[in-house]
């Protein structure tokens, strides 16, 4: 396997921008017939140990310094060829190490989440690998002391096994860190059963409808073709976009290729995993970051051993190393959850449709309410091709949905949460034993004034997002730093009655409590479903009748499809509209259309009502009339004008310190730096800011960032790579820690 006298190419799992390189490592004569490329192994590095990834074989330029390989981690590639192009692609697009990319594709194998309940440590490589890791580690006498005592009794604790080996619990993390060890939840050793009916191509009763029958076809034939082809699926909620994805899974099977299929967090729920389970039974597996060691390990080797052609998971199951995909599915692909925002800050839809590109497979994109990239893209001359299931299955219609104008409750001396129009309606519902949800967009961050009187909030003259109050006293634009002091009077209509905006979900609940006070009422936010299994409860106990009335946040905006809700009233339109951000109204149209989508699934006819004091707004109006084309219309010459995405290209450098005065100091000089050299391009780049970040101070670190706005991203990214260059070089001079998001979903 290795020729003679080449060394091993090796990235070395260091996640500095310096080490990114592959470097020459001899291989001894005992790994010669084992070692192979894609697959871990130890390396010395300096003083330490490290674990590296062998991405092929070479002659180093010169023979001096060459050290040997101290171990290796895997028999088989834990990576192909594919996923090594894919990881190089990754750290080019969103600047981040070519090490830190493997690591998050292959990240089941290496990182093992702690659960409730008791962590027990058992061993991560088969005995002789583990022993070949331990003789490496000789230089650390304790991690391989630790190493044979889990090899010698498995199942430990943390605390157990470390004093077992007479050191601490941090060497045996360190080991757990490293790969070497896994920690198991006591609760959750047992892998997922293997049981289950094996996929045959029957479809019950259902009958697809002729909207849905063409989609297929045009699908059925791209897949045929097993060309890189993206369709963009744009269906109304309840118009049975699942089902063309479970046929077109069905498809891409009988090609002999796999399917990897992904889903929001929250849409991830028992019943949609039943749904490809009853399907496809035991050639389904489950991937999500939830997954203890143990399951996950399982689920990504029956996925790499083709056991499992079907992949259904959350974003990082876009990196599942199926050996031959074919089809990759994302629904409800304008949510920002596909966004990483933090560490390595990638998109799963681009990483999908580069995944696509390699392998010639073909791409779904399916919503409700297209991003305004992919809808663009899928218009004409686009890339992508459009197909629509324009209405609910079996014709059920949309809800009809009322804006309620909170000005004019306000005009009749109604200074509540609930319009009178909505307790009306509540309590129709309530005489007739139907159910209500009622929503609230709640973001810590949306921290703007608004005049009650005729609904005026203040925005950035330059940019257009609404600017956030201080607590100076100021209103501040956080993309360029633009501000003005926080008006008395509202300039529009001269009224005095200039609010800070927000409720909570506890307020609401007391509010609903009062008003209602034989309501059965359920809160569902973050403080409710912080323990484990609670958002089920909550859900389940609502879907079985034990509520009348569930107030609740985001999570409850999709994915739920509960028969007996007839009024789903929205408190607060406003928030989402004026959070400063240039998505806000999109965001807007979004969770609007979403949770309407949830009222009248089942046979009883279905109501929405919207209170807004920003009626006339098109998200709202649009949103209403379940009108997206209009939208659309209305909202992509707003971002031409101002040259926002889809028509250029955004990126965010954040920059964090404890000290106040050295962050805006270095935040100064990054500025200075970023547009020298974008100066020197020919290809414009507009370098706003620096600026507080929303959240201007998390954890005791101060946030201040940079935006940089210009039509080629890669220009974007060029520009930047030079920056960090210099400012590297500036050091110590240069402090805060820069964290840099290519296209970034939100800026919190
Ligand atoms: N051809 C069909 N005939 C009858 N029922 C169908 C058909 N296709 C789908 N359904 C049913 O219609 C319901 C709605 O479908 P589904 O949940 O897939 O909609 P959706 O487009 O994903 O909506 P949302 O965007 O709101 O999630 C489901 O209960 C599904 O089983
Ligand atoms: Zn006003
Ligand atoms: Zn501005």
């Amino acid at each position: 396997m290795v020729k003679n006298g080449l060394c091993a190419e090796i990235i070395v799992d260091l996640a500095v921008r310096k080490t990114d390189r592959v470097f020459h490592y001899a291989v001894p004569k005992k790994f010669e017939n084992v070692l192979q490329i894609g697959a871990r192994v130890l390396v010395p590095f300096r003083e330490r140990c490290l674990t590296g990834y062998v991405v092929g074989f070479g002659a180093p330029e010169s023979q001096v310094n060459i050290r040997e390989i101290a171990g290796v981690l895997d028999e088989e590639p834990v990576f192909s060829p594919e996923l090594l192009e894919l990881a190089r692609w990754m750290s080019e697009s969103y600047l981040c190490s070519t090490a830190e990319a493997l690591q998050r594709i292959i990240s089941p194998r290496l990182q093992v989440k702690s659960g409730r309940g008791v962590r027990r440590i058992i061993p991560a490589l088969d005995g002789e690998k583990l022993e070949q890791a331990a003789a490496s580690l000789a230089r650390a006498p304790r991690q391989a002391a630790v190493l044979r005592a889990a090899m010698a009794s498995p199942g430990l604790t943390v605390k157990e096994l470390a004093a077992a080996a007479e050191t601490t619990g941090k060497t045996v993390e360190l080991l757990v860190h490293k790969g070497y060890l896994a920690a198991v939840n006591n609760t959750s050793q047992a892998p997922p059963g293997y049981g289950g009916p094996q996929f045959t191509a029957g479809y019950g009763e259902l009958q697809l409808n002729a909207d849905q029958a063409t989609a297929l076809e045009q699908i059925e034939g791209a897949l045929k073709a097993g060309r890189f082809s993206v369709f963009l699926l744009h269906g109304v909620t309840g118009s049975g976009k699942t089902e063309v994805y479970l046929r077109a899974i069905a498809a891409v099977l009988q090609e002999g290729r796999q399917a990897v299929a992904l889903v929001p967090e929250i849409a991830l729920t028992p019943q949609m995993i039943e749904l490809f389970r009853a399907r496809f039974g035991s050639l389904v597996a489950v991937l999500h970051s939830g997954l203890a060691g143990t399951a996950r390990y399982q689920a990504w080797r029956r996925v790499k051993s083709g056991e499992a052609p079907v992949v259904l998971g959350t974003r990082s199951a876009v990196f599942a190393p199926a050996p031959r995909p074919g089809l990759f599915i994302i629904d409800e692909e304008h949510e920002s959850s596909y966004k990483q925002d933090d560490h390595l800050r990638y998109h799963a839809r681009e990483v999908a449709l580069k995944r696509a590109q390699q392998s010639g497979s073909v791409v779904i994109l399916g919503s409700a309410t297209p991003s305004l990239e992919s809808y663009l893209r899928a218009g004409p001359g686009g890339l992508y091709r459009l197909l629509k299931l324009p209405v609910r299955i079996d014709n059920h219609p949309l809800p009809p949905v009322q804006v309620v104008d909170m000005r004019d409750e306000l005009k009749r001396g109604n200074r509540g949460i609930f319009s009178v129009p909505l307790v009306e309606a509540i309590n129709r519902r309530l005489e007739r034993h139907e159910q209500v949800i009622l929503f609230l967009n709640r973001r810590g961050y949306a921290n703007f004034v608004v005049c009650r009187q005729c609904g005026l909030v203040i925005k950035c003259p330059s940019c257009d997002i609404s600017l956030t109050y201080h607590l100076d006293g100021t209103l501040r634009c956080h993309y360029c730093n633009y501000s003005t002091n926080r008006p008395v009077l509202c300039p529009r209509c001269g009224s005095d009655d200039i609010r800070h905006f927000g409720v909570g979900t506890q307020k609401v609940e007391e509010e609903a409590r009062r008003l209602f006070p034989e309501a059965r009422v359920l809160r569902m936010d973050s403080d409710t479903t912080s323990r484990r299994g609670a958002h089920e409860r909550l859900i389940s106990s609502f879907r079985d009748g034990r509520a009348d009335i569930l107030i609740g946040t985001q999570m409850i905006a999709k994915g739920l499809d509960l028969p007996k809700v007839t009024l789903v009233g929205v408190i607060n339109a406003d928030t989402t509209l004026h959070m400063p951000d240039f998505r806000a109204a999109e965001r807007t149209f979004q969770l609007l259309t979403q949770v309407a989508g949830r009222a009248g699934r089942g046979s009883l006819a279905g109501e929405v009502q919207i209170q807004t004091y920003t009626p006339d707004h098109y998200s709202i109006i649009a949103a209403a009339a379940h009108d997206y084309e209009s939208f659309y219309r209305s909202e992509a010459p707003v971002r031409r004008a101002l040259d926002y995405p889809p028509f250029s290209h955004l990126a965010r450098l954040l920059l964090t310190h404890t000290d106040e005065e050295t962050l805006t100091k270095g935040a100064l000089l990054a500025k200075e730096v970023l547009e020298k050299i974008a100066a020197g391009v020919n290809i414009p780049v507009d370098v706003l800011g620096p600026a507080p970040a929303p959240m201007s101070r998390i954890k005791g670190q101060y946030r201040w960032q940079l935006v940089l706005k210009g039509p080629r991203r890669n220009t974007l990214k060029d520009v930047i790579k030079e920056a960090l260059n210099i400012l590297d070089k500036e050091r110590p001079a240069f402090k805060p820690s820069v964290h840099v998001d290519i296209n970034p979903q939100g800026m919190v």
